[in-house]
């Protein structure tokens, strides 16, 4: 059984007669925002499926930050619809909050607390007992290979040990919906790909839905889906390998300079 495979199996059963549907895990419909008069984002339209990873890639100012801050309700949504599996982030925000986790571009991080009381904080808001917090905190510990520095101070970790700790707090109330904005900002090569692997296992190992912010095109593969977002617009959206033959291209680079118009031949945004 795949992770799609297992979500529906977890849905309700249909009436006899209907068909099963499957609810996207973030559905972004028609959303604009404005920052007085600059439009950060215009009519943007676009799904992530369960147990699905999508690749939101955009140069700097293409408005990646401000979907993320309207999905995690930082800011009021101006116009259009943002659902979490569902749910109307503006109508029942608990319900739809409850199924997300958020790993932001800045860290969050309380340096002077140790590993494991960064994680009972956490989850202390999300109102999980302290019994199991303690619980949850040491198993996710063990999963990312922190176990033995669960009372060190978080400032003593690498960038790397920050960042999958701050997935592993996103992960303690166990969302079934992960947004990283540029989650591999700042780190090396060897820690950006092993947060990479250990998000890309959470997809297929866990079925969670991933919508991953970035502007590297080496941290999107083959098999993931795709939004292009540039200048605030949504200039393509499907499965990679679509979105590169739509743009008559022969790689994501070449697609992504197509479509925007923009000469980025390594993958940087143009200086
Ligand atoms: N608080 C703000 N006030 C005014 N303009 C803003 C504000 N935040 C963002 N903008 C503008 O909105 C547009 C989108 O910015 P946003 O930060 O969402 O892009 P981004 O893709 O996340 O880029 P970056 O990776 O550089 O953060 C840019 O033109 C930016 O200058």
């Amino acid at each position: 059984m795949t992770a799609t495979d297992a979500h529906i199996a977890s849905q309700p059963s249909p009436d006899a007669g209907t068909v099963a549907t499957v609810q996207p895990a973030l559905s972004i419909g028609n959303v604009s925002h404005s920052y007085g008069p600059r439009r950060a984002l215009i009519d943007v339209n676009f799904t992530v499926q369960p147990a699905s990873f999508t690749a939101l890639l955009g140069l700097n100012g293409a408005g990646k930050s401000t979907l993320f801050s309207l999905v995690t309700r930082l800011f009021g949504i101006q116009n259009g619809q943002i659902k979490i599996f569902g749910h109307d982030i503006s109508r029942t925000p608990g319900e739809a909050l409850r199924l997300m986790g958020v790993v932001f571009q800045p860290r969050t991080l309380d340096l002077d607390l140790s590993l494991t009381q960064n994680l009972l904080y956490h989850a202390a808001l999300h109102g999980i007992s302290r019994r199991e917090a303690r619980l949850r905190s040491a198993e996710v510990l063990g999963r990312i290979g922190l176990a033995d520095r669960a009372s060190s101070k978080v400032r003593d970790l690498s960038g790397g040990q920050m960042r999958r700790l701050e997935i592993a707090r996103a992960l303690l109330h166990r969302p079934r919906l992960l947004l990283l904005d540029e989650a591999t900002v700042g780190l090396d090569v060897k820690a950006r790909a092993d947060i990479l692997d250990h998000v890309r296992q959470l997809v297929t190992e866990q079925g969670i839905g991933v919508l991953w912010a970035t502007h590297l095109f080496d941290e999107i593969m083959p098999g993931d889906d795709l939004v292009v977002l540039h200048q605030g617009r949504m200039l393509a959206h499907g499965p990679m390998s679509r979105v590169i033959a739509d743009a008559a291209a022969q790689d994501v680079n070449t697609a992504f300079m197509r479509l925007t118009g923009t000469a980025t031949l390594t993958g940087k945004p143009p200086t």
